[in-house]
């Protein structure tokens, strides 16, 4: 046995095989010895991959089991396989039993395989507050919680506070108001609207112990401390596709064990100097706006609910008129028709993170820097468009999920501190169909002559003072009137309660009748379709049309690492399924 500081060698037998078994400290190793030459194959895990090490054999499924003998011990680790649909890789949980001469001999390597995951997993979490919807997706958030994800946590030493939660927003109310004190992170049990709530939750609190005012569109927000992972279990589940590549519960949790960090561009959106909402993965008006407002009163349906709306507003052939104003983001850094894809150790990504934060020691620069893209004197680099449009989006990443496996915006970054503005103008039903069509394969939907994409750092959007009266008047008919008194946002969340109120002064917002209401009801049951459309906002409808909105880079971490390179990382000349070699190959 050979032993210096985290390196450790000897001979360990798998069942009746010897093995080489070499830790290095950034990997262990073992190699099967007794064999020819030509058949020799080394099973390599990086030690950041390693979930747990137990004395004994030990099994954890179908259920936990332990047979206390001294001279074993168990080694679990992330094993990768091929997703088949998705893009990304399923992590699964690898387990070897390894036997060893003496007890020494064991306690030796158990002690050295811990203390190397201490030293090269320094963002693994011990404590955890989980937060799980019971009614997203296919209401199976609790059981996905505690037959899968539960389990593992245990087995990897973290211990965790669970609530589910009895409201809605009861989990951001949570992250504003009560101690977090021993947190390393909040995972996120349900979909992208639960994910939203706890950004909210983490974005509101860390800028309120840093003394900002989020209401103020050019302050430069302080990015959270807190990690957020996310176990899926709703009914689009963008945000975890788009950083994990697959919709899979145990591949998260194995994710937030290792303590995966991947940044995450936030985009801001504002009315009037007040905040409304943050959102990353997508800010759509028209289709977008409209299929949302009329899925809510078909929840029951679950996630089918947006198959079902997608269809009924594309069949109202419906288009908006609307003023957008745009910031361009330097072309000269990425593009996002440059066919590329943002993956896991993205260069464009890693490159911005020196750009956004070089300067963060001197914060008063970077301050005035962000601050100068709302000045008068920078108003003349955005560039204006007004016209009719299908609809307008913008998504700070890919928003990739499993009906669109690309996304919204292929090539679109998660962490590069911009956004993909995309611009649909109005066309015949038949290039609408196909435009939509393109996002579910690989055809490009940017390629047609209807559809502009830009790369950008803020976005604005306005109506045509004609259509403003209108749109109004349109209010005012369905609703039966607006407090004008009060002059608040109220933003009401899909399950009917009050988010957020803040002050505007212009008393035009819609109230939650309309917004449920309006749209859907104008279109397809009465002759006059709508003046206006709403804001979908990752899946929660915006009380206001006309807003600013601005991208706010990596400003929260996710327990994620970006989607994996399927290709680079299976070239073992192994099948898949066959494949032991869970070495990550070629970063
Ligand atoms: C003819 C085929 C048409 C296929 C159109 C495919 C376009 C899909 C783009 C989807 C982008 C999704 C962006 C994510 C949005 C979510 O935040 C939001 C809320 O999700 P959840 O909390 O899980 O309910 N989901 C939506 O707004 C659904 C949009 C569906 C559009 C058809
Ligand atoms: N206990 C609860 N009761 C009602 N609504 C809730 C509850 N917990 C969370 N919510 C809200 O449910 C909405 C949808 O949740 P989500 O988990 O995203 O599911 P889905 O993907 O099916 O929409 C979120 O906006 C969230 O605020
Ligand atoms: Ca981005």
């Amino acid at each position: 046995m050979e032993e210096t500081d985290l390196r450790l060698e000897s001979s360990l037998w798998v069942g009746n095989k010897r093995y080489r078994a070499v830790l290095t400290g950034w990997h262990f190793n073992w190699t099967e010895v007794d064999k020819k030459n030509i058949d020799k194959k080394t099973i390599s895990v990086p030690v950041a991959e390693v979930i747990g090490v137990e004395e004994g054999r030990v099994e954890i499924l179908p259920q936990k089991s332990i047979e206390d003998t001294d001279k074993d011990f168990t080694v679990f680790y992330v094993k990768r396989s091929s997703s088949g649909s998705s893009y990304g890789l399923l992590w699964r949980l690898g387990r070897t039993q390894f036997s060893c001469l003496s007890r020494v001999l064991r306690d030796q390597w158990t002690k050295h395989l811990r203390a190397a995951l201490k030293t090269h997993s320094p963002l693994r979490p011990n404590r955890l507050l989980v937060f799980i919807n019971p009614f997203g997706g296919k209401e199976k958030g609790r059981k996905i919680y505690h037959s899968l994800v539960a389990p593992l946590f245990e087995l990897a030493g973290i211990s965790s506070h669970v609530i589910v939660t009895e409201r809605a927003n009861q989990a951001r109310d949570h992250l504003l108001k009560k101690d977090l004190t021993g947190f390393d992170g909040v995972v996120c049990v349900g979909g992208d609207g639960m994910f939203s709530e706890i950004l909210h939750g983490l974005i509101g609190r860390t800028q309120q112990e840093a003394g900002l005012c989020e209401n103020d569109p050019a302050a430069t927000l302080q990015p959270c401390p807190l990690h957020i992972g996310i176990v899926p279990a709703g009914s689009t589940d963008c945000v975890c596709y788009a950083t994990v590549g697959v919709i899979d519960p145990v591949t998260s949790a194995l994710h937030i064990i290792i303590g995966d960090s991947q940044p995450l561009d936030v985009c801001s959106v504002h009315h009037a100097s007040a905040l409304v909402r943050y959102s990353v993965s997508l800010l759509g008006y028209g289709f977008y706006g409209d299929v949302l407002a009329e899925s809510e009163k078909h929840r029951w349906m679950g996630p089918l609910r947006y198959d079902y709306s997608g269809t009924m507003v594309y069949l109202s052939n419906r288009s908006y008129a609307g003023i957008v104003q745009y910031l361009p983001a330097d072309p000269l850094l990425s593009s996002p028709r440059d066919r590329t894809r943002c993956l896991s150790g993205c260069g464009v990504c890693s490159r911005s993170t020196e750009r956004l934060f070089s300067h963060s020691s001197d914060a008063g620069s970077l301050y005035s820097s962000h601050l100068s893209q709302f000045s008068s004197d920078t108003e003349g680099e955005w560039v204006s468009v007004e016209g009719r449009f299908r609809c307008v989006s913008l998504t700070c990443m890919s928003s990739s999920c499993p009906k669109s496996p690309l996304g919204l915006s292929p090539s679109a970054h998660l962490a590069d501190g911009t956004g993909d503005l995309i611009l649909v103008w109005d066309t015949h039903p038949l290039g609408f169909l196909k435009f939509l069509y393109r996002h579910t394969s690989t055809q490009d939907q940017f390629d047609m002559p209807f559809v502009e994409v830009h790369r950008v750092k803020a976005v604005r959007f306005s109506l045509p003072p004609e259509k403003e009266e209108e749109a109004y008047e349109e209010i005012r008919g369905s609703s039966g009137g607006i407090d004008e008194e009060a002059g608040y946002i109220e933003t009401v969340s899909r399950s009917g309660s009050q988010v957020s109120l803040a002050e505007t002064g212009t008393g035009r917002e819609m109230t939650k009748e309309q917004k449920t209401t309006t749209p859907f009801l104008c279109g397809l049951c009465c002759s006059k379709a709508p003046a206006v459309s709403v804001w979908n906002c990752d899946g929660e409808i915006l009380p206001t049309t006309e807003i600013l909105s601005r991208i706010h880079g990596q400003l929260v971490r996710l327990y994620a690492r970006g989607i994996e390179d399927g290709a680079a990382m299976h070239n073992c000349g192994e099948e898949n399924d066959k494949c032991d070699s869970r070495y990550t190959l070629h970063k």
